[in-house]
């Protein structure tokens, strides 16, 4: 029986200084931070999932963001290169981390840049978002390790927001979900259904048909709980105030046999 592991990494002390791009700059309580990163991980392992701490990286600000820092497919991981110079530091202990999970791990070497953000699995098909943090070096390094295991890579622009997964992510059933102003190209996506808020573009698949979705998009949980799905809300405020989301909170191992 495969383990359900989630790899999540506190947050810092200079979690207030972490990068913002496309929003405008607003101070974070990192007290408050902390006490929903605590609720997050509880509502991961609520559902199942057995919470794993990588280590700390302390001096770099964006490091709670851990999904950021790896791409796992199957039992093989592929630590990433930050497109920003800021979270170079934050690969280490996530390299350690996933290694001692059982990954066989793998890198993404210069000029590759590439971000766990930008990379989004459904089934055996992976979307690489080419845009602020990933370059086509990173994105044929992706191919480079991924592909002859069997997956299918699918190359997609991202301009409008920081990463792939702050436009969009994927049902249970594999429909491509997001807030139409803000993908480049929702016809590349074979079933694609838009939601009325930026927020409702993430969701985390916690299994059974729950969905982990953040408090600030109630209409897009009420549309997801229609179609049958089951809805469950996290406070992630001060994660957002940075761009964070659900989704790079955690990177959730499905298939390790460890
Ligand atoms: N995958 C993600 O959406 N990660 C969020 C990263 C936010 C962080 N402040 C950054 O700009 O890198």
């Amino acid at each position: 029986m495969p383990s359900q592991k989630a790899l999540i990494r506190r947050p810092g002390p200079r979690l207030a200084e972490g990068l913002v791009t496309h929003l405008e700059r607003t101070p974070v309580d990192v007290g408050l931070a902390l006490e929903q990163w605590e609720a997050y991980a509880s509502a991961l392992r609520t559902h199942g999932w057995e919470t794993v701490e990588a280590e700390p990286a302390d001096d770099c600000p964006d490091a709670v963001f851990v999904e950021d820092a790896v791409v796992v497919f199957r039992n093989v991981a592929l630590i990433g290169r930050p497109g920003a110079e800021s979270r170079r530091g934050e690969t280490a202990g996530v390299e350690e981390a996933v290694a001692r999970l059982g990954c066989s791990v793998n890198w993404v070497w210069e000029p590759g840049t590439l971000d766990g953000g930008d990379v989004l699995k459904v089934g055996d098909t992976i979307y690489v978002g080419q845009g602020g943090r990933t370059n086509g070096a990173g994105i044929q390094q992706l191919r480079a390790t991924f592909e002859p295991l069997g997956a299918r890579v699918v190359a997609v622009p991202v301009s409008k927001v920081l990463h792939l997964k702050s436009a969009v992510t994927a049902l249970p059933d594999g429909t491509i979900v997001g807030y139409e102003p803000l993908v480049d190209t929702p016809s590349l996506f074979p079933r694609f259904l838009a939601v009325p808020e930026e927020a409702g573009s993430h969701v985390v698949l916690l299994g059974g048909g729950k969905l982990l979705m953040a408090a600030s998009a109630p209409k897009t949980a009420d549309l997801f709980a229609e179609l049958g799905h089951e809805p469950v809300l996290v406070d992630i405020s001060e994660f957002e105030k940075l761009e964070g989301c659900v989704t790079c909170l955690s990177v959730r191992l499905r298939e390790l046999y460890v």
